[in-house]
C-alpha cells in the first residue's frame, strides 16, 4: 500500500460561503426535499423527511447508525425509489424530467461513494474519465488532459493516474474517487462517510481538501458522516436523522443546545465532550 504522504494538497483557512449569514428563506435551495417517504417491504426507514441543502454549504449529515442516511441520499440520487414525496435539485422536481433532462442534471452532480466505488479492473485515470465517456464527446488527449488537472484537484501527484485502485492507500483511493466525482465539474457533490476507514491525519487532510475545493470551487456539499471532527471544523450546517424525519438543523452550536436525547448523547458524549468545552 502506498503512504498517504504521497499527497501534496495545500492548505487555506476556512471561508464560510457568501450567503451563510443570511436567513435562511433568503438562501438560495440546491436540493429541496418535501414529505420525502421510502421504505422497504412494510417498513419504513423515511417517513414524510423534509431537508433544505443551500447554496455554497457544506452541510453534514447524521443520524445513528441504520437511520437511513445513505438510503435518503441514494433516493436523491434515485437510485432508490420512493413511496412519497418531492426532490427538486437546482429546482427541477427529479420526477418531472425526461431522461435526456435527468441526464443534464446529474452531470451537474457528482458522488463520493462510502468506500470508493473505484472499477478495480481501470486505472485511476481510466476511472476518472468514465463519466467524461458516458457524458461527453472528448478526445482522449483531452481526456487525459483533464484527468491530471482533477488528480492535482485533489492533491495526488501525477504518477497516480496509473496505478489500479488495489496500489493505492485508503487515503488515496478517496482522493482519486472525489476526482471522479468532480470530472465533470459539478456545481453539488455528495460525499457518503468520506473520511470513514481513514487515520485521524489523513482525515483531517481529507476535511481540508473538502473545505478548499468548496471555496476554490463554489461547490455545494452534502455530507453524510459520523466524524465529529469534520462536523466540528468543515461543516457549516448539520441535518440529524432521527424518527425517520430530519429532527432538526443547525450549527454546531445548535447541536450542542439541543435537548433531543440522541443529539445530547451523540454531541456530548465521551467522543463529543471536547466539542462542547
Ligand atoms: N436495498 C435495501 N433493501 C432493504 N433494506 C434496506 C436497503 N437499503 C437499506 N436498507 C435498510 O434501511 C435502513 C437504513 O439504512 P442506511 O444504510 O441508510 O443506514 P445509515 O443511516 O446510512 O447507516 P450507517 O450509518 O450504519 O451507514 C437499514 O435498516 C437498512 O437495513
Amino acid at each position: 500500500m502506498a503512504a498517504e504522504s504521497e499527497t501534496n494538497q495545500p492548505t487555506t483557512e476556512a471561508r464560510a460561503p457568501s450567503d451563510a449569514g443570511r436567513p435562511d428563506s433568503d438562501r438560495e435551495v440546491i436540493v429541496k426535499a418535501r414529505g420525502v417517504t421510502v421504505g422497504f417491504g412494510d417498513s419504513l426507514v423515511l417517513d414524510k423527511l423534509d431537508l433544505d441543502v443551500y447554496s455554497g454549504e457544506i452541510l453534514g449529515f447524521v443520524g445513528g447508525s441504520g437511520t437511513g442516511k445513505s438510503v435518503l441520499m441514494r433516493t436523491i440520487l434515485r437510485l432508490i425509489p420512493k413511496q412519497g414525496g418531492t426532490i427538486e435539485v437546482f429546482d427541477h422536481d427529479l420526477d418531472q424530467q425526461s431522461p435526456s433532462e435527468l441526464s443534464e442534471l446529474e452531470q451537474r452532480w457528482g458522488v463520493l461513494f462510502q468506500m470508493g466505488a473505484l472499477f478495480s479492473s481501470l486505472t485511476v485515470k481510466q476511472n476518472i474519465q468514465v463519466p467524461m465517456r458516458e457524458h461527453m464527446d472528448l478526445s482522449q488527449r483531452l481526456m487525459d488532459e483533464l484527468a491530471l488537472l482533477k488528480l492535482e484537484l485533489v492533491g495526488l501527484p501525477r504518477q497516480a493516474a496509473e496505478r489500479f485502485p488495489s496500489e493505492l492507500s485508503g487515503g488515496m483511493v478517496k482522493r482519486a474517487s472525489l476526482a471522479r466525482a468532480l470530472a465533470l465539474d459539478p456545481q453539488l457533490v455528495f460525499l457518503d462517510e468520506p473520511t470513514s476507514g481513514l487515520d485521524p491525519i489523513g482525515a483531517g487532510d481529507f476535511d481540508i481538501l473538502i473545505r478548499n475545493l468548496r471555496d476554490t470551487l463554489g461547490l455545494t456539499v452534502y455530507m453524510v458522516t459520523h466524524d465529529l471532527d469534520s462536523l466540528h471544523t468543515v461543516c457549516d450546517r448539520i441535518a440529524v436523522l432521527a424518527e425517520k424525519r430530519v429532527l432538526l438543523t443547525g450549527t454546531m452550536d445548535d447541536m450542542l443546545k439541543s435537548d433531543h436525547p440522541w443529539v445530547r448523547s451523540y454531541f456530548h458524549g465521551v467522543r463529543g465532550s471536547r466539542l462542547a468545552s
